[in-house]
């Protein structure tokens, strides 16, 4: 059954000059869940989660936040919308418990800065200058502030770019931790990894446009059969490729250096009996991932 929704976008649309920055975008996020925009450079992420929360003023289209109209009454959808927008900047000198007591003086009921950095594993740091801190620190920092406030709703733009596997992992931990204290997340990521771990509904946005939603386990298998995927290495097979397939029928159509098989085992055993007997070697095989997705949604052909 669906939640109630917390954020509703309808037909949001935003030019800034020429370049129109978002076309039509409509989304809608549920309580409590964790909901991912995805989408490649220039897609008009950030530009919708700023006008999500009164940022940035729009063209046309609506938005609720939790029942309020962000550009209207912006200082309310403020109090329960913590944002953690790309790249963090503070003073160079001002230390994290100093950052944290700052930012926690805006709010009439803020959350307890001991115990945020001990959530995000600040403690040992609180001293430090923000200048000192290493990326990973900088960016968990960049999301306590984001929750100092106690928001209701979290919005956090690319929040593990730049850092190492290891610091993306323990910042997907973190994520997880802030949702079971009851605080819906809208993530915005070019990671299909970061999506496909952490979102329970996403929206793949290309050219200021939704291109699909949905949980990214429907949005790989779009219904309940499997898709194959055969990766062809050489030119030469990817060039005999859809002869083969069109030969197969429906059920298998080609992508960029690859076939895709949707079926049972039965149906693959086929495909990879006429590409051998075509004289094409397959690379490798798998399942469909969130990233052949994001490929096939946002390929400009
Ligand atoms: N302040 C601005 N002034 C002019 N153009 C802008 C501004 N902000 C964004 N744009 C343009 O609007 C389009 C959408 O940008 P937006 O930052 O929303 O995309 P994005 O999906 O967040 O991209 P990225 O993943 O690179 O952050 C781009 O063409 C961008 O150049």
């Amino acid at each position: 059954m669906a939640g109630a929704a917390v954020i509703e976008i309808d037909h949001l649309h935003k030019t800034y000059g020429r370049t129109v920055a978002v076309d039509d975008v409509s989304l809608r996020v549920e309580e409590g869940e964790i909901f991912g925009i995805l989408g490649p450079n220039g897609a008009g992420k950030t530009t919708t989660v700023e006008a999500m929360v009164g940022l940035t003023p729009v063209d046309a289209g609506r938005i609720r936040v939790l029942g309020l109209d962000p550009h209207r009454e912006t200082a309310r959808v403020r109090e329960l919308v913590g944002i953690q927008l790309q790249q963090v900047r503070l003073p160079t000198r001002l230390r994290v418990s100093e950052a944290l007591e700052l930012y926690a003086s805006f709010y009439a009921g803020p959350a307890d800065t001991d115990d945020l950095m001990d959530l995000l594993g600040l403690t040992e740091q609180r001293r430090t200058a923000f200048a000192e801190l290493s990326g990973g620190q900088q960016q968990r920092l960049s999301i306590a502030l984001a929750l100092v406030g106690n928001p209701r709703i979290a919005v956090l733009d690319e929040l593990t770019t730049g850092l190492d596997p290891q610091a993306r992992r323990n910042t997907w931990e973190l994520i997880e931790q802030i949702r079971r204290r009851g605080v819906t997340i809208v993530l915005v990521t070019h990671y299909m990894d970061e999506a496909e771990h952490l979102c329970d509904h996403l929206a793949v946005i290309n050219h200021g446009r939704v291109q699909a939603t949905g949980r990214p386990r429907e949005l790989v298998s779009g219904d309940s059969a499997t898709t194959y995927v055969i990766d062809l290495s050489d030119t030469a097979a990817q060039a005999d490729a859809p002869h083969v397939a069109a030969a197969l029928g429906t059920h298998v159509r080609t992508g960029p250096g690859r076939l895709e098989v949707t079926g049972g085992p039965r149906e693959l055993t086929a495909a990879l009996t006429a590409l051998v007997d075509a004289g094409v070697v397959p690379a490798r095989i798998r399942t469909r991932s969130l990233d052949d997705v994001f490929v096939d949604l946002t390929r400009d052909l």
